[in-house]
């Protein structure tokens, strides 16, 4: 089908847009679901392969939508792919559709999203717009969920599917598009949203899935199967693909391996590069130049990279971008490269099928998650076929992947939301937000979820339970607790969040840390700064750090700081390592706040520099929550909080919180301004020749521009 044929359906103009993007016709799956009714505003479910299209389908619905007067929620699996689609639908602007995008903090309700036309958010922030009444919201006549199946999440699921709840109540005529890979039981979700359900095996550049073994590489396609002799093992594999001119995509089991091997690699790689990768190994240095970033740097020179949670973002978008852009030839992932980074390569490479599970140790991946890796070989238009390779080291192990991955089905998607955790973090949003008023409308909320078209009964015990401890917790009350069974019969019971219940949903942490805060609040007057900071990390919102094997020092410093802290289990105590895994978490935080160089507290902690930044991000929400609360409670501690927030969130002592607030003055060059007696805003007027001799011109420019406004700086 010509995309000119679609003329009548989003004008001339929007397919002139598709045209000048080198869109002519139309791909098979794309043709398809036009023919199925794509303009008539019906429900889909889109389960076809990755890079065939789904995104174009999706964008070509939101136009007709928006040319009818609607307004398009796009729904992303992560923070990082917001920006990605936003600059893909921005194209669209030259027909006057705005697209806006937000995934910050989670108390915003950016407003100005109002005048867009497209809205791109992840279901986290989406869900925390509902939570805090942005206006817009309830104007949202589409919602586009990519990678619907993500519903299969246990951390990521839940909210999707109240998400999509909600967004039904609000207005029961939603229109509904899921975008998923694919998946076998589909038309279980197009059941769930009333909606068509279209599957296509149909990629674009057809898929060799195969196994490597002792020199023997067999490629498994329709059916048959080519045999190929490649003395050389992983290199060979390599070096075969670049000489070709295409680009490889590793997937190894942990980060310390995958870090080794793009090492390794990189005498390989470094062949097929030239200085146009120099630029990209500087700016991974830019944020951070500690063991790792240094790594990577080196890793980069060569042409090859590696991609795991351990990177700041930062240098997780360089080192993307980098293999997009065919500079890097060989990147080696974890299996956490998330599902939605779209990163295609001639070959897939997959040296390891299992993932470092907390608690489990090594797990074999999902069969999804194979096919995902596996479906990400072969680019669009550069690569003649994509091949999906899996190392094995036996005709045994040969045989299981053949059959476990090659030839296996993907695990059916399962609702997640029956977990407590996610129930009481959801229960009283409902609440809070009027979605329930009585048990009976609670349960009839549920009955629109995943969960119950998947098991046809609300978890009711279970919402009882929840029920009991938020009213327990003074979030919220329940006159006679009613109940409604499958006959309907009821015994009312009316459901009221309190004012602190509505806080707690509105800062959008788990009601339990909530609770651990008001607790604290309530029994101490007084608290440390470690005992804040054990405050923070006691919490279920807090990612905690493992106690290793040489962490004997964190239970003697515990011990040191037992008097202050407001929770010491006994060793005897089931909680006792839990207990010291959030003491040497806050023991970090504390470090941090205490001007401890950044690498210096990666290598103590046995960190990476992302997982720091996700802590201290972390911890800067969680002690913003701390706050509204000790402001509910109007709590002494409130004054301590504001300066703590500011440390947390820069990493330094007190007396630098004043030189701090000036764009642009980082941790370091607080420190060193501040040692030299300039100390405030007005040292810094009053010495400007003495900044610039510190920090160099150019930010001595920049911050005393912040400043006054000036533009030059004598
Ligand atoms: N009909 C078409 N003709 C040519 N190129 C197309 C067509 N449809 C999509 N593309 C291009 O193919 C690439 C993949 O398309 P798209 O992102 O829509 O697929 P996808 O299935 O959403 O991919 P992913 O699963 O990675 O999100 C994009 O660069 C897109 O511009």
């Amino acid at each position: 089908m010509r995309v000119s044929e679609l003329e009548e359906y989003i004008s001339p103009f929007s397919v002139k847009i598709l045209e000048d993007r080198g869109i002519r016709e139309l791909f098979p799956p794309q043709k398809e679901v036009i023919e199925l009714g794509l303009f008539s505003r019906k429900n889909f479910v889109i389960s076809i392969p990755t890079a065939s299209g789904k995104t174009l389908i999706a964008e070509l619905a939101m136009v007709r939508e928006i040319m009818e007067g609607g307004k398009c929620l796009y729904i992303v699996p992560l923070r990082a792919l917001a920006s990605e689609k936003f600059e893909e639908f921005s194209i669209w602007e030259k027909i006057g559709i705005k697209t806006g995008y937000s995934v910050g903090d989670y108390e915003s309700k950016d407003e100005w999203l109002g005048e867009c036309d497209i809205i791109i958010t992840t279901s986290e922030k989406a869900d925390s717009f509902l939570r805090n009444s942005a206006s817009w919201i309830k104007k949202i006549s589409c919602i586009v969920v990519d990678e619907i199946h993500l519903i299969d999440s246990f951390k990521r699921g839940p909210v999707l599917e109240i998400l999509i709840a909600k967004m039904r109540k609000i207005n029961p005529d939603i229109r509904i598009i899921g975008l998923s890979a694919t998946i076998p039981n589909s038309e279980e979700i197009a059941g769930w949203l009333d909606a068509e359900l279209y599957t296509s095996e149909w990629r674009p550049t057809e898929l060799y899935e195969g196994v490597y073994l002792r020199n023997r590489l067999e490629l498994f396609h329709n059916g048959e199967c080519r045999v190929k002799r490649i003395d050389g093992g992983l290199d060979a594999l390599i070096a075969e693909c670049l000489e070709d001119g295409g680009q490889v995509l590793v997937f190894d089991s942990t980060r310390r391996n995958a870090e080794s091997t793009a090492v390794k690699i990189s005498k390989i790689t470094k062949k097929f590069v030239g200085d146009e990768v120099d630029e990209i190994a500087n700016a991974v240095l830019e944020e951070n130049d500690g063991d790792m970033s240094k790594k990577l740097s080196e890793c980069i020179k060569k042409g090859s990279a590696f991609h795991h949670a351990g990177l700041l973002n930062s240098q997780r978008k360089t080192v993307e971008d980098a293999f997009k852009s065919n500079l890097i030839k060989v990147l080696v992932a974890t299996p956490t490269l998330s599902a939605g980074v779209n990163l295609p390569a001639r070959r897939v490479i997959i040296k390891s099928y299992h993932r470092f599970e907390p608690n489990l140790g090594n797990v074999p991946i999902k069969v999804l998650e194979y096919k995902q890796m596996a479906g990400r070989a072969g680019r669009p238009g550069l690569d003649p076929v994509g091949e999906a390779i899996v190392i094995v080291r036996s005709s045994k192990e040969k045989e299981k992947v053949i059959q476990r991955f090659i030839h296996g089905t993907p695990e059916d998607i399962e609702s997640k939301l029956k977990v407590e955790k996610h129930l009481r973090f959801h229960i009283l949003s409902i609440i809070s937000e009027g979605f329930a008023k009585d048990f009976r409308s609670l349960s009839d909320f549920f009955s629109l979820t995943f969960f119950f078209y998947q098991n046809g009964i609300a978890p009711d015990y279970e919402i009882k339970r929840v029920l009991n401890q938020l009213e327990n917790w003074g979030f919220i009350t329940q006159e006679n607790l009613g109940f409604v069974n499958l006959a309907g019969e009821t015994g009312g019971g009316g459901l009221a969040p309190t004012e602190l219940g509505k806080l707690v949903s509105k800062l959008y942490i788990d009601p339990l840390t909530g609770f651990i805060f008001y607790d604290t609040l309530e029994k101490f007057d007084d608290l440390s700064e470690v005992a804040i900071l054990h405050t923070l990390c006691r919490t279920p919102d807090m990612e905690t750090l493992y106690i290793r094997k040489y962490d004997d020092w964190v239970e003697e410093l515990a011990d040191k700081f037992r008097n202050e802290l407001t929770y010491f289990p006994s060793e005897l105590s089931t909680e006792y390592d839990w207990f010291l895994s959030e003491f040497k978490t806050a023991m970090c935080l504390y470090e941090w706040i205490s001007e401890v160089d950044e690498d210096l507290v990666c290598s103590r902690y046995n960190i990476s520099p992302g997982d720091l930044r996700r802590i201290t991000e972390t911890a800067e929400w969680l002690i913003y929550s701390f706050r509204r609360i000790a402001n509910f409670l109007d709590h002494p501690v409130q004054s301590e909080l504001v300066k703590l927030e500011s440390r947390i969130k820069y990493g330094i002592k007190d007396e630098l919180i004043d030189l701090i607030e000036v764009k642009g003055i980082g941790r370091a060059r607080a420190r060193k301004l501040y040692n030299y007696g300039i100390r405030s805003k007005e040292d810094l007027l009053e010495n400007r020749a003495k900044v610039s001799e510190l920090i160099g011109k150019k930010w001595a420019e920049r911050i005393i521009g912040e400043i006054t406004g000036e533009k030059d700086f004598s």
